[in-house]
């Protein structure tokens, strides 16, 4: 899929992956909507964005995943703004094993909302274009992380709702690709959790544990992680992938076939 005057939606965007993610496509020439709390943040990315590909590239929305009508006024925005979208990427998501409450309904409602509003904008049965759903979820949603056990869930949750939708959109078509993303350690802010007890809760004692899995399989920097994630949007045979996403390489998960 060519990305050029493409529309595409990406929460959490203000910062670490989210940014790269919505770097990428603005380099291969789609117009972005940035989705994120973080109003500060985020409308100085805009100002970065502008200088480096003019202003009518992108759109700052404030946006919370945990609301659905804040995400519904963002898809109203950005179709008045650009046009209908054609890449959602639910990228929004923290760790929080205290208020694990919190932690399920933005990593995997939030995903939830976004992916099924995407679905309502883009299905081509009911007069959508098509498109792409770029979830993302983590190594951790391929195997445990035993400091974040409810982080863990929401994104084995994350993959197996990707997988579900795409066989959904094989079988009905909807003409949309549905895939997941799953990178090990990267380089954000989200690794201070590791040293912030609050964010760990009652397993923070597993410190040392986590600093030996993150020895194993490194720290890998963004720009590594955005360029696997434009092969999910642009690779028009994938549909259904969970990429796995590591230092010394990127692989296709197989799952096994019951
Ligand atoms: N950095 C890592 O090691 C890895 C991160 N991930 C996932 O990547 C995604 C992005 O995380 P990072 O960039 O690493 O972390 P980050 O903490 O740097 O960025 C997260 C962004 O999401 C925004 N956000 C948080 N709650 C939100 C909400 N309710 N609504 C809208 N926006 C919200 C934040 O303001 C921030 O801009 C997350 O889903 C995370 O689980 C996956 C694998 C590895
Ligand atoms: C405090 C930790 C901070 C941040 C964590 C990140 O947000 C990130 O999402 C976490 C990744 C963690 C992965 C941890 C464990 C992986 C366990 C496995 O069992 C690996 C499963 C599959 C491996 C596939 C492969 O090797 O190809």
């Amino acid at each position: 899929m060519a990305l050029t005057s493409k529309v595409a939606i990406v929460t959490g965007a203000a910062q670490g992956l989210g940014r790269g993610f919505s770097e990428i496509l603005l380099q291969n020439g789609a117009k972005v909507a940035l989705l994120d709390v973080n109003e500060t943040v985020g409308k100085s990315l805009k100002e970065t964005f502008d200088n480096q590909y003019g202003p009518d590239k992108s759109l700052f929305l404030s946006c919370n995943v945990e609301s659905e009508e804040q995400l519904k006024a963002a898809f109203q925005k950005t179709i008045q703004t650009f046009g209908r979208p054609h890449i959602m990427c639910n990228n929004a998501g923290i760790i929080n094993e205290s208020n694990w409450e919190k932690a399920v309904s933005i990593n995997l409602m939030g995903v939830v909302r976004g992916t099924y509003l995407a679905l309502e904008h883009m299905n081509k049965l009911t007069g959508g274009q098509g498109g792409v759903v770029v979830n993302v979820g983590s190594l951790a949603g391929l195997g445990p992380l035993p400091c974040t056990p409810v982080y863990t869930a929401t994104k084995h949750g994350v993959v197996g709702f990707t997988r579900a939708m795409a066989a959904a959109s094989d079988i009905s078509g909807y003409g949309i690709r549905f895939n997941v993303i799953c990178p090990a350690f990267v380089q954000t802010d989200i690794l201070n959790a590791l040293y912030q007890p609050e964010k760990t809760g009652q397993f923070s004692s597993l410190i040392e544990n986590t600093k030996k899995l993150i020895e194993m399989y490194g720290i890998i920097e963004v720009p590594d992680v955005s360029k696997n994630f434009l092969q999910l949007v642009t690779d028009e045979t994938k549909n259904g992938e969970a990429l796995a996403v590591l230092q010394k390489g990127c692989s296709y998960v197989t799952f096994p076939a019951l």
